[in-house]
């Protein structure tokens, strides 16, 4: 499977499939060394991703697991804003993860380089950050999950709803002004969705095709992995195998926490799809 077409001015490599580094930059991901330490530590841990082989560094400062705790704005801002400032001096892209339009501002005028929306640009002020900025943003597919997780969304065809669905939010998106071109379209593994429902749309990667646009894979540590004998937030055996699936299913970008491992798996997957042409 070809990586989508190399006209995107993205800031990242077209001709192969692209690792995105997860830096956390909430409190608990860094032991409490204080606010200096911390910042310190997490530039010190981009650095280690990008040596690692990492394209891009994707900083979060909200944890988006379903159910989570949301976290005040001005702490969300206290947490990212600092850490894109260092940050946006290493020679690769930032991505922030976030949902408020207020802290995507203030990351972008920070430095920022591309804006992770794991609402899918369903808030009109986020429209408008992304119409106004024009930097990439992805949009990820994801359904306000069920208060209890015991009564999981079924879908009747995982992968065809999500597609439409995003054809919608991109539709959406565009009537704001957004450029088609500048959007990377993301299925939402574990938002909303059961393990079961994870691997059919590994399995049906391609599918995505249609909607014209580079393709995020978020597979890390996540829950599906239950069902392959690990757990949530200990899978680096699952995450390593279905990361090589993913890049040979046509993702273009695989957003994970152990990049040297996934650099690998991405390596191998694009040798596979190109024997003749790949190169290290
Ligand atoms: N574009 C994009 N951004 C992301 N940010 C995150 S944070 C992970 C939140 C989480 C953790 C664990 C589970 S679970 N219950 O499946 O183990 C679900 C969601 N993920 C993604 C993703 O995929 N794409």
């Amino acid at each position: 499977i070809q990586h989508s077409e190399p006209d995107r001015n993205l800031p990242w490599p077209q001709d192969r499939t692209v690792v995105m580094g997860i830096l956390n930059v909430t409190p608990d991901s860094f032991h409490d060394g204080g606010r200096y330490e911390r910042i310190k530590d997490a530039v010190a841990r981009a650095e280690a991703m990008i040596d690692a082989g990492a394209d891009v560094i994707d900083v979060g400062g909200e944890s988006t697991r379903p159910g989570a705790d949301p976290v005040e704005i001005e702490e969300e801002l206290d947490r990212v804003v600092p850490v894109v400032e260092e940050l946006a001096d290493l020679e690769v892209p930032i991505s922030v993860d976030t949902r408020r339009p207020e802290v995507a501002r203030a990351v972008i005028d920070a430095g920022a380089d591309v804006l992770n929306d794991v609402e899918g640009l369903q808030d009109p002020e986020m429209r408008r950050v992304a119409a106004e900025t024009g930097v990439p943003v992805v949009l990820m597919h994801s359904i306000e999950a069920p208060v209890d997780p015991e009564n999981e969304i079924h879908y009747d065809d995982v992968v065809e709803e999500t597609i439409r669905e995003l054809g919608d939010r991109l539709l959406a998106a565009e009537k704001a002004g957004v450029d088609r071109e500048q959007v990377i379209i993301d299925p939402g593994i574990g938002f909303g969705k059961t393990a079961r429902e994870g691997f059919e749309l590994l399995d049906r990667l391609a599918e995505f095709e249609a909607l014209g646009c580079p393709l995020l894979f978020g597979h890390s540590h996540k829950s599906m992995f239950g069902l392959t004998g690990e757990q949530a937030g200990a899978a680096p055996n699952s995450t390593i195998a279905a990361t090589a699936i993913a890049a040979r299913n046509g993702a273009d970008i695989i957003r994970v926490h152990d990049v040297a491992e996934n650099v690998a798996a991405v390596n191998v997957a694009d040798a596979a799809a190109d024997p003749e042409g790949f190169e290290p």
